[in-house]
């Protein structure tokens, strides 16, 4: 990586108790501009590592540099800054549903800036055009479709034009065409916009699609693999393949480490 990272995870290690640790040791760097995918079963700590980012948590050890400037997790007057540079998509969306389409993009500037309403409306307008429902902007929640919801959710978080944007499962409970429909989105935004995109989910085909680089994480935050999706859809390498694949069964074993079927059943005296 030529010109230096957005955001860099160096040696990261971290536990939100001290029985057990999430992530080991991790060290990863998301390129400025780009799309960046993080994959990994359930529980392997994608979303730890968006909220260390974030400077929710900090790390036991290692750093996590933020544009050249090292996440102090303490530091309220640093946080405020640096979260006014990012953009996050929780998982669902998180819209407040009493409140319309309208209002839940204009929610961040209001709260943010001292912006006059006649100059948040045209922001509002043209952040919902980019998503495609500015035609929506009267609705409320509740009169919108899953795929519909999941654009207004990206839409506020473009509000405050973010450098860092985090996408937390944008792709969770959409039907294919909506989660097409998003996932071109988040390119085409990423783009036009030249923000740093990471994005973390358990999609293979959609994350493999629009990802410049994409990091395959194990339990621990073991990183299996990374690179450009061509690489990684290429590789020979069993549990990379099991990975991009889905398949049930590879090196990441379907069962449990479990006593053999006959001992558990009683069919066997066990041993
Ligand atoms: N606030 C918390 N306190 C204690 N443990 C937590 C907390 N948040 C997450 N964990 C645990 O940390 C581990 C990693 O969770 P995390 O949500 O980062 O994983 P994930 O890879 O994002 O999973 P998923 O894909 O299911 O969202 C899990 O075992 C989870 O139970």
């Amino acid at each position: 990586m030529s010109e230096s990272p957005f955001i860099e995870i160096d040696h990261v290690t971290f536990g939100y108790d001290s029985r057990r640790t999430i992530l080991n040791d991790v060290s990863l760097q998301f390129a400025r501009g780009k799309v960046t995918a993080v994959l990994g079963g359930s529980g392997c700590g994608k979303t730890t590592l968006l909220r260390l980012i974030g400077g929710v948590h900090a790390p036991n050890s290692g750093r996590v540099v933020f544009d050249g400037e090292v996440v102090d997790a303490g530091n309220k007057t640093q946080l405020f800054r640096l979260r006014r540079r990012l953009g996050m998509l929780f998982q669902f969306g998180a819209l407040f549903t009493d409140l319309s389409v309208f209002d839940n993009v204009a929610f961040p500037l209001r709260e943010m800036t001292d912006l006059p309403e006649a100059l948040i409306r045209d922001i509002v307008l043209m952040k919902l055009h980019a998503v495609g429902l500015r035609g929506a902007a009267g609705l409320r929640i509740s009169e919108v479709s899953g795929g519909m919801a999941r654009r207004i959710a990206l839409a506020r978080a473009i509000a405050l034009d973010p450098e860092l944007i985090m996408y937390d499962e944008p792709f969770a409970g959409l039907d294919l065409v909506s989660m097409g429909v998003t996932a071109k989105l988040i390119r085409t935004l990423t783009d036009v916009t030249g923000t740093t995109t990471l994005l973390i989910s358990h999609d293979v085909p959609q994350c493999m699609a629009i990802s410049d680089w994409v990091v395959l994480l194990a339990t621990g935050g073991r990183i299996v693999a990374q690179g450009t999706p061509a690489e990684l859809m290429a590789s020979t390498e069993p549990e990379v393949r099991q990975f991009v694949r889905g398949e049930p069964d590879g090196p990441v074993k379907f069962h449990y480490p479990a006593p053999p079927v006959a001992v558990d059943f009683g069919l066997e005296a066990s041993r």
